[in-house]
């Protein structure tokens, strides 16, 4: 657990709260108005940390960039998508192929 990523951290919690009570979590509330609601979110905040490098300050892309970050992890979750399937392509495309793996199984 000391060694793990904290988007693999976030993504495990966003993930449990598939079916939980929208009226308590936001996260699950995103879940429930479906996979169109959740991209939105993300074009969003993709928008919004272009706007934040162009106009506004380091601080204001770092907190957009949180923004962005975790409304990616609950796309991925509705997606069924894997943060070590992202790792192993970043890892792969700087060649060093079985880093996620390796990174993956450093967590045990
Ligand atoms: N990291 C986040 C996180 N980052 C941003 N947000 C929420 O994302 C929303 C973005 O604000 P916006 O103004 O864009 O959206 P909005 O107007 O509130 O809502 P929309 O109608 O546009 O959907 C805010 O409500 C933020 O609280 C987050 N909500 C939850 N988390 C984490 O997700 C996990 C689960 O939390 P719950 O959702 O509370 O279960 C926890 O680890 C939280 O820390």
């Amino acid at each position: 657990m000391a060694n793990q990523h904290i988007l693999d951290a976030l993504y495990a919690t966003v993930a449990a709260r598939k079916g939980a009570d929208p009226d308590t979590s936001y996260t699950a509330k995103l879940f429930a108005k479906g996979t169109a609601k959740i991209a939105q979110k993300v074009g969003e905040e993709g928008v919004e940390t272009v706007i934040a490098a162009l106009a506004e300050t380091p601080d204001k892309v770092a907190s957009e960039s949180a923004d962005l970050l975790y409304h990616l992890a609950v796309l991925w979750a509705d997606q069924g998508v894997k943060p070590e399937d992202v790792w192993q392509i970043l890892a792969e495309r700087q060649g060093i192929s079985g880093l996620a793996e390796k990174a993956s199984r450093s967590k045990d």
